[in-house]
C-alpha cells in the first residue's frame, strides 16, 4: 500500500478552515469540493491513457484520452458524496458507482446499507472517495468489496486520516501495491469515541446536517 500526504499550502489552508467548528455547511461543502480537485490531481497520476490524434488549427499532433474501461469513482455515502462533483469535474468520462456504509457509533461495526456498482470490475481503476479515515473499518470493507468484484487497483482519496486507520489498512493491504491512499492531512490520533483528533468532527453531519 502506498500512502501520500499532499503537502501544499493551498491544501493546508483549506483544511484549516474546514476544521474550524464555526465554518458553515455551505462553506464546508465548497472547501471539500475544492480540496478534492487538489488531491485528485495527485491521485490520478497513474490513470491509464491511450494516444489519440488531435488537429489543432495549425497542425496535427498526438494527445491522450482515458483508456477503456474508464475509471470508476465510488463515493462512500454519505460524506463521500461531498467529494463526487469535484472528482467528476476532473475526470468527466469516469463512471460512478455508489457504496452506502455507516459506522455504528456504539460498536464501530460497519453496516453496508446500499450498493450500486457494476458486477464485474475486471481491469477497472477505482477511486474511492471518503473524507474521513478513522478506525479504517469502512475503507477496509470497501476495498475488500471492490477487489472481490475484480478491481485492478483501488485509490482512496481522503481528507483526514488517523494513524490507527492507516495501521489497520496496512495490516489488511500492506504488501499490496494496487492500493493507494492520498490524503490532505494525517492527524494525531483517535479519541475514546473513535473520532479523529484534532479532525473536524463528523464530516457527514457538517456537510449535510445531523443524521437521524
Ligand atoms: O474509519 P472508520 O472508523 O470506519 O470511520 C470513517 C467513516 O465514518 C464516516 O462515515 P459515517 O459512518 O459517519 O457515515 P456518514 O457518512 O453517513 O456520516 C466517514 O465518512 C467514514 O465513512
Ligand atoms: O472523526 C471522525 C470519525 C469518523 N467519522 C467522521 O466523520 N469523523
Ligand atoms: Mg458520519
Amino acid at each position: 500500500m502506498r500512502v501520500q500526504v499532499v503537502d501544499h499550502p493551498l491544501v493546508a489552508h483549506k483544511v484549516s478552515v474546514l476544521r474550524d467548528k464555526d465554518t458553515s455547511s455551505p462553506v464546508f461543502r465548497q472547501l471539500t469540493d475544492e480540496l478534492v480537485t487538489l488531491l485528485a490531481y495527485e491521485a490520478t497520476g497513474e490513470v491509464k491513457t491511450v494516444e489519440v490524434e488531435v488537429e489543432t488549427p495549425v497542425a496535427t499532433t498526438t494527445g491522450i484520452e482515458f483508456a477503456k474501461p474508464t475509471p470508476l469513482v465510488v463515493p462512500i455515502l454519505r460524506a463521500g458524496l461531498g467529494m463526487l462533483e469535484g472528482m467528476t469535474r476532473l475526470v468527466p468520462t469516469a463512471e460512478v458507482g455508489f457504496l452506502g456504509m455507516a459506522r455504528d457509533e456504539e460498536t464501530l461495526n460497519i453496516v453496508t446499507y446500499a450498493e450500486r456498482l457494476p458486477d464485474d470490475l475486471t481491469g477497472r481503476q477505482v477511486f474511492v472517495l471518503d473524507p474521513m479515515l478513522a478506525t479504517g473499518g469502512t475503507l477496509v470493507e470497501a476495498i475488500k468489496f471492490l477487489f472481490a468484484r475484480g478491481a485492478e487497483s483501488v485509490t482512496c482519496i481522503c481528507l483526514i486520516a488517523a494513524p490507527e486507520g492507516i495501521e489497520r489498512l496496512e495490516q489488511a493491504h500492506g504488501g499490496d501495491d494496487r492500493v493507494r491512499l492520498v490524503l490532505a492531512s494525517l492527524d494525531e490520533k483517535l479519541d475514546e469515541n473513535a473520532y479523529i483528533v484534532p479532525g473536524l468532527g463528523d464530516a457527514g453531519d457538517r456537510l449535510y446536517g445531523l443524521a437521524q
